[in-house]
C-alpha cells in the first residue's frame, strides 16, 4: 500500500491504494511504517512522499467511515498519529503533489514540512460535501499557511483550488515542471534540516484581525444559502477556533465538532449521496451489456433541433464542452430567439468570470444555426426538443431517418413519452434513446438517459459517455410514461395538490416542503416551469388514454383528480413567466414570489363547489404524504424495472429536483424512517385515500417491509428477484 524505495540520500514513500489512494488503515499503516523506517535509517537525510497513479490522494477512505474511532482514534496507527509521526520527524518531509490532493491527503501534506505539486494538482477540503470537516487538524493547520478567510472560505465551501491559485496562498512551496519524482527528489537533497516555522502548529494564524466580521458574515450566508446543513456551521467553528484557541486547544475543538458531525444523519445522507451519485451511472442490461463491456460512438458534431427555452440550454452544454452544433427552427424568427437565448446565457458566464469574452465569441464560432433540417445529415447525435407532442415528435424522427446518416444517434429529449413509440416511426429503433434534460438544461447537472426495448448497447454507451462529457450527473432508466424522475414527482405534485384541496393553502405547504430541505416548494417550481406546460401534459395524457379533462373532472376512471391546477391554467396564470401562477411575482419572468389572494380565492370557491370541509393539516401528514406517496412510486419502478437500483432513484432526486443531500434522496430517506414504518403509514393513507390508487403499497416494499428484519437499502433489490422488465 505505500512503497519504501530509497534515492541516494533521499527515502521515497509511494502511496499506492488505486484508483484515488484513499487513506485506508492500510495504507495509513504502511505510511507510518515507511516513515519511521526512514527516521531510524541513519544513511537517509530527507523523504518525499509521493502518490502512485492519477493522484496524490483523495483523503480518508470513505468506505470505512462507519468504523468513526478507527480514522481519528489515539490508539493505533490513524491520520493523526502519522500526522504527528511526519510533524516531529527531524529529516525534512517534502510531500510532492499531482492529480487530487483532497481532504486527509492535504491534512498529510499540511503535516509534511515542504510541499511541491505539478501545474496541473488539485487542492482541497471537500469533507463538507460528505457532512463532516478536515478531522486531521485541517481546519487548525490550513489557517496557519493562508490566513483565516481564505481558509474559510476553502473548508467551508469544500471547493478546490488550482496549483497556481495555492502557490499564490502559500499552501505549495513550488510548482515544478517535468518529471515530479526527480524533481522533489533533487528539491529534499537541498534540505537539511527543519526550521522550528516548517512546523505549522507552532505558527500562528496571519490575517485573523477581521475574523469576527467574517466569521459572522460567513455564519449569516450559511443560513440563508445552505438553510438545513449542519456541516458548513461546525466547519466554520472549526475554522474559527484556530483563531481563537492555541493549537493543542484547538485540535481539541475541531475534534468535538467532527465527532458531532460524524455521528449525525446528515452526514450518513451526504456520504450515501457519494457512493449512490457512483453507483447510479454504472449501466448494467446484462454480461455483455454493460459500462464495463459497451463501447460508445465518439460524438464530434450535434445537432439540436428546437431553440426554445430547452434547447437553447442543451446547445450551450454541448457548446461550452466543444462539441460544435448545428441549432435547426423551423423558421428564422425562433431561431434568431433561439441565438439571442444562448447568447444571454453565454454573456451570463462571462459576468461571473466562468469565461472571457473571447472565449464566449470561440465558442459562438462553433455554433451553426439554420432553418433546413437537412443540415443535419452527417452529424453523429441529434438531440430534439420540441413540444411535448407524440405525433410532432415522430413526424420529426421519422424525417430525421431519412435525412441522417446510418449511424447517427437520434435522442429525444422528452420528459414523459414512450421512447419505443418515438423510434417506431424510424427504421432504426436501436438508434433511439431519451436524454432528458431538466430545466434549465445549461445549469442542472441531471440527465436522466432512456432506453427503449430496441434501444443498443452502443447508443446507450455514446449517451452515457457524452453526458459526462457535458459535465452531467447520467442516470440510466427503461422507458414508461414519465420515466422514474417525472413518474415519481407526479405522486409527489399531486398528492400536495391534494393537502390544498384538503386544507393548506399553497405558501403553507411550499414553506413546510423548503422546512424539510427542498430548494423549492412545489407550488413555486410549478410556476418556474409553466402553469401552461403541466396543463398541457395533463391534455396530452387525457387525449391519449380516451377521456375529457375540464376544470369540473373530479375523478378520472374512479380515481380521485384534483382540478385547482387547471382552475390557475384557465384563469390565464401560467407561472413566473407571466409574472402570476400559484403565487404573484414582482415581474414577469420576476423571482419575488408572494402570496395572491386572488389565487386563494380559486381555492376556497373549488372546495366551496364540490362540497369540501377544508382542515387543518399537520407537517408530519404533509412530509409523509408527499414523502410517501413518490417512494411508494419509486419502489413500483423498482418492481417494474424502470430502474434497477435504488440509488439511481435517489440521484434522480438529489441533482433533477434539488433532494436535499443530507437526506440522501427519498429511498434512502425510507430506509432511514424504517420501511416498516413506511409501509404501514402508507396502509393507513390508503384506508383513508381510498379513491386515490398511489396508496396501494408496492409489493416489494411490503416483502421487505414483512421480512421482520432492517434491510439495507444495498440488499433491498434481492426482495425483486423477477422484475416486469427483462432489464435484470
Ligand atoms: C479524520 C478525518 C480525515 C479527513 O479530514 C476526512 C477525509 O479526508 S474525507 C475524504 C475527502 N475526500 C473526498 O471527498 C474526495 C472524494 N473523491 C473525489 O472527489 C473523486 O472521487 C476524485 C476527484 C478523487 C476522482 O474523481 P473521478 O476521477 O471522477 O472518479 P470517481 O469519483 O468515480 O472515483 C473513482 C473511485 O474512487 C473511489 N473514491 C474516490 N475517493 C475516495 C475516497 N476518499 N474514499 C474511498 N473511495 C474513494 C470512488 O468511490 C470510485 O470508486 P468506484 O468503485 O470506482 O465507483
Amino acid at each position: 500500500m505505500a512503497e519504501y524505495k530509497e534515492i541516494d540520500s533521499v527515502a521515497v514513500i509511494e502511496l499506492k491504494n488505486p484508483p484515488a489512494n484513499a487513506l485506508s488503515k492500510a495504507l495509513v499503516t504502511g505510511l507510518n511504517n515507511g516513515v519511521k523506517r526512514a527516521i531510524d535509517n541513519p544513511r537517509i537525510k530527507s523523504i518525499v512522499l509521493i502518490g502512485n497513479g492519477q493522484h496524490f490522494s483523495a483523503g480518508a477512505d470513505i468506505t470505512e467511515f462507519p468504523r468513526v474511532a478507527d480514522v481519528t482514534s489515539k490508539q493505533g496507527v490513524s491520520l493523526l498519529t502519522v500526522g504527528d509521526v511526519i510533524e516531529s520527524c527531524n529529516k525534512p518531509v517534502v510531500s510532492a503533489i499531482h492529480g487530487v490532493c483532497f481532504g486527509g491527503g492535504l491534512e498529510i501534506a499540511l503535516f509534511s514540512h515542504y510541499r511541491l505539486a505539478v501545474q496541473s494538482a488539485k487542492l482541497g477540503f471537500p469533507e463538507v460535501s460528505l457532512g463532516i470537516l478536515p478531522g486531521a487538524n485541517g481546519t487548525q493547520r490550513l489557517p496557519r499557511v493562508v490566513g483565516f478567510e481564505v481558509a474559510m472560505d476553502m473548508i467551508v465551501s469544500g471547493k478546490p483550488v488550482s496549483a497556481p491559485q495555492a502557490l499564490q496562498y502559500g499552501i505549495l512551496d513550488k510548482i515544478v515542471d517535468g518529471d515530479l519524482l526527480t524533481a522533489a527528489v533533487q528539491f529534499a537533497k537541498t534540505l537539511n534540516t527543519v526550521p522550528h516555522d516548517r512546523r505549522l502548529k507552532n505558527v500562528p494564524v496571519p490575517n485573523s484581525e477581521n475574523a469576527n466580521k467574517h466569521f459572522e458574515e460567513k455564519l449569516a450566508k450559511i443560513k440563508q444559502k445552505q438553510r438545513g446543513y449542519i456541516a458548513p456551521i461546525n466547519c466554520l467553528k472549526a475554522v474559527k477556533a484556530s483563531v481563537d484557541l492555541p493549537y493543542s486547544e484547538g485540535v481539541t475543538k475541531e475534534f468535538q465538532l467532527f465527532m458531532e458531525l460524524m455521528s449525525s444523519a446528515q452526514a450518513r445522507g451526504q456520504q450515501y449521496s457519494f457512493f449512490s451519485e457512483r453507483a447510479a451511472t454504472k449501466w448494467y442490461l446484462s454480461a455483455s451489456k454493460n459500462y464495463k463491456v459497451s463501447k460508445d460512438i465518439p460524438v464530434k458534431t450535434a445537432g439540436v433541433i428546437g431553440a426554445g427555452t430547452m434547447g437553447s440550454g442543451i446547445a450551450v452544454s454541448l457548446l461550452t464542452s466543444g462539441i460544435p452544433v448545428i441549432l435547426v427552427e423551423q423558421d428564422s424568427k425562433n431561431l434568431e430567439r433561439g441565438i439571442e437565448l444562448i447568447k444571454s446565457i453565454l454573456q451570463g458566464g462571462v459576468k461571473l468570470k466562468r469565461m472571457t469574452q473571447s472565449q464566449m465569441n470561440q465558442i459562438l464560432q462553433i455554433l451553426q444555426p439554420t432553418t433546413k433540417i437537412e443540415d443535419l445529415q452527417s452529424v453523429d447525435l441529434i438531440i430534439e426538443a420540441v413540444f411535448e407532442n407524440l405525433k410532432l415528435k415522430q413526424e420529426l424522427f421519422s424525417k430525421l431517418d431519412k435525412i441522417c446518416k446510418r449511424d447517427t444517434v437520434l435522442c429525444s429529449n422528452t420528459s414523459t413519452l414512450d421512447i419505443d413509440k418515438i423510434a417506431k416511426s424510424t427504421s432504426r429503433p436501436e438508434k433511439v434513446v431519451g436524454t432528458h434534460f431538466f430545466a434549465p438544461a445549461h445549469i442542472m447537472p441531471l440527465l436522466e438517459n432512456v432506453y427503449g426495448n430496441h434501444t443498443s448497447a452502443e447508443t446507450i454507451a455514446t449517451v452515457m459517455k457524452l453526458s459526462k462529457k457535458i459535465r452531467k450527473i447520467p442516470v440510466l432508466v427503461k422507458t414508461c410514461h414519465g420515466f422514474v424522475a417525472n413518474r415519481t414527482f407526479f405522486e409527489y405534485s399531486q398528492e400536495l395538490r391534494f393537502v390544498v384541496e384538503e386544507g393548506l393553502l399553497p405558501n403553507e405547504v411550499d414553506d413546510i416542503l423548503e422546512d424539510f430541505g427542498m430548494p423549492m416548494g412545489v407550488f413555486k417550481v410549478n410556476d418556474l416551469s409553466g402553469i401552461d406546460v403541466g396543463w398541457r401534459i395533463r391534455q396530452e395524457q387525457a387525449i391519449a388514454n380516451g377521456f375529457n379533462l375540464t376544470t369540473n373532472t373530479r375523478y378520472i376512471n374512479g380515481e380521485r383528480y384534483c382540478a385547482i391546477a387547471d382552475k390557475i391554467f384557465q384563469a390565464g396564470r401560467y407561472g413566473r413567466k407571466t409574472g402570476k401562477g400559484w403565487y404573484q411575482y414582482d415581474k414577469p419572468g420576476g423571482r419575488v414570489a408572494m402570496v395572491d389572494p386572488n389565487v386563494n380565492n380559486i381555492i376556497l370557491n373549488h372546495c366551496k363547489e364540490l362540497g369540501l370541509t377544508r382542515r387543518k393539516i399537520s407537517t408530519q401528514e404533509v412530509i409523509e404524504r408527499c414523502m410517501f406517496a413518490a417512494i411508494n412510486e419509486g419502489f413500483r419502478c423498482l418492481e417494474d424495472g424502470i430502474a434497477s437500483k435504488p440509488e439511481e432513484i435517489d440521484t434522480i432526486w438529489l441533482h433533477g429536483f434539488g433532494f436535499p443531500r443530507y437526506r440522501g434522496g427519498p429511498m434512502f430517506y425510507a430506509s432511514q424512517v424504517g420501511l416498516r414504518k413506511v409501509y404501514e403509514r402508507i396502509k393507513y393513507y390508503q384506508k383513508h385515500f381510498p379513491e386515490t390508487s398511489h396508496w396501494i403499497a408496492s409489493e416489494m416494499l411490503q416483502r421487505i417491509a414483512e421480512s421482520g428484519r432492517n434491510v439495507p437499502i444495498s440488499e433491498w433489490t434481492k426482495f425483486n428477484p423477477t422484475p416486469t422488465s427483462s432489464r435484470l
